[in-house]
């Protein structure tokens, strides 16, 4: 598959190409490496309850924006470092796979060397099931995949390994099941007034699965399809998430809206983002919110309020949860509750370039019942892809 059958899967908008996105986004190429630590890019207004923050280019400030901000923006532009180009979305695909081939090998490999065997015996299934649940599948697909597995070797017998490929590649592809909508949807809609409204995408997960981290990825990948976006920093707990979205958000030329106090209330972050965006103009603003809620019932509290001072601006488009792929049985049980308490739509599963376990996906989308919509590969600024189910289990056995 190609970028033109990827990107609008992503995006669910259409396919820009490469030279237009550079057209839109860049003003210069910069390094391409990870955000800078200190994130300290942009202006900030004490005593406000939320700030937008300016990217490093001249930007015209939004109402919002001007509302706040207590010096002009272009002033930093003078100084400002160039922006960053996002990697060519067709080439990243490439790598991406050749990543997720390298980490998910060991399941592929193994499933095979057993599946070509002469005459397989009840050990070879024993080990074939053993692999199956070590790679975090779970029992019930795997049940599933070892009872389809059985009556295909019955009925067709498999002669080689290139057959048992073929066969293993049918099963697992109809567990990840490519029939899901993976589609993100991040197209701007109508608000009741006949306004337009800016899709909202809230990324939640529990501290430390790659929330801010993703999104700050993802504004990359909307930006270098030229999409306008606006970032809202409501994961208030920790302060550094709020210094890391702005760098992040600041290298691709995409203002933050954040709060300068330690502990503020995000729902009235997440409220201040959405304003912004849509007094911006913004097709999509992206909402970073905080996991380290100690019980359930402070978690729906506080995703419900965000959530219901959200929709005071515009309607939720996405919620997006956030999953470890490392932490096997843990990120399920995390699935379970995000799952029951924020209206989940669309998973993304990060550090897949950690695990061999590669079967989580299929795992955690029957737990929760939404699809796995993003994944991210690795810490580099442009490791985050669309979830591709061909390519996935193609992944996992090695072209
Ligand atoms: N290897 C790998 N590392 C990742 C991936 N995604 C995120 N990370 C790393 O995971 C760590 C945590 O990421 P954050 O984005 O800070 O996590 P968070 O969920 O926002 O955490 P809190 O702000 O504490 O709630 C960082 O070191 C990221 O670089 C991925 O796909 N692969």
């Amino acid at each position: 598959m190609d970028l033109t059958d990827l990107l609008p899967v992503l995006i669910g908008a259409p396919v820009v190409v490469a030279g237009a996105v550079a057209a839109v986004v860049v003003r210069r190429r910069g390094s391409g490496a990870r955000p800078p630590a200190d994130g300290s890019t942009g202006t900030s207004t004490p005593g406000a309850a939320a700030t937008v923050v300016p990217p490093d280019v001249a930007v015209e400030p939004t109402a919002a924006a001007a509302e706040t901000m207590p010096s002009p923006v272009a002033a930093d532009a003078v100084t400002a470092p160039p922006l960053d180009t996002p990697a060519p979305t067709a080439g990243r695909l490439r790598r991406l796979r050749e990543r997720l081939a390298r980490s998910g090998s060991p399941l592929g490999a193994r499933l095979l060397t057993v599946l070509s065997r002469d005459h397989l015996g009840e050990d070879d299934w024993d080990e074939l099931e053993e692999t199956l649940l070590l790679a975090d599948i779970g029992a019930g697909p795997t049940d599933e995949l070892m009872t389809a597995l059985r009556t295909r070797v019955r009925v067709d017998g498999v002669q080689d390994g290139t057959q048992a490929r073929a066969v293993l590649r049918e099963q697992l592809l109809a567990l990840v099941d490519p029939a899901l909508d993976r589609g993100l949807r991040t197209t701007p809609g109508t608000a009741e007034d006949g306004s337009r409204v800016p899709a909202v995408v809230m990324v939640v997960g529990v501290n430390g699965t790659g929330k801010t981290t993703t999104v700050g990825k993802l504004a990359r990948v909307l930006v270098a399809d030229g999409s306008t976006v606006v970032l809202g920093a409501a994961d208030t707990f920790r302060a550094a998430a709020a210094d890391q979205l702005q760098t992040w958000g600041s290298r691709v030329g995409v203002r933050t809206v954040r709060s300068d106090r330690d502990g503020a209330d995000p729902a009235a972050v997440a409220f201040d983002a959405v304003k912004a965006g849509r007094a911006d103009g913004a097709d999509v603003v992206l909402v970073d919110t905080a996991g380290r809620l100690q019980n359930k019932t402070g978690l729906m509290d506080e995703l419900g309020k965000i959530t219901r001072v959200i929709t005071r601006e515009a309607p939720l488009s996405e919620v997006l949860l956030v999953l470890d792929a490392t932490t096997g049985q843990n990120g399920l049980q995390q699935a379970r509750v995000f799952g029951e308490v924020a209206g989940v739509t669309g998973i993304v599963l990060t550090k897949l370039d950690g695990t061999a376990k590669g079967g989580i996906v299929v795992a955690v989308q029957r737990e929760l019942g939404v699809p796995v919509k993003l994944v991210g590969l690795g810490e580099g600024p442009d490791d985050l892809a669309p979830f591709d189910p061909e390519a996935f289990v193609d992944g996992l056995l090695g072209d």
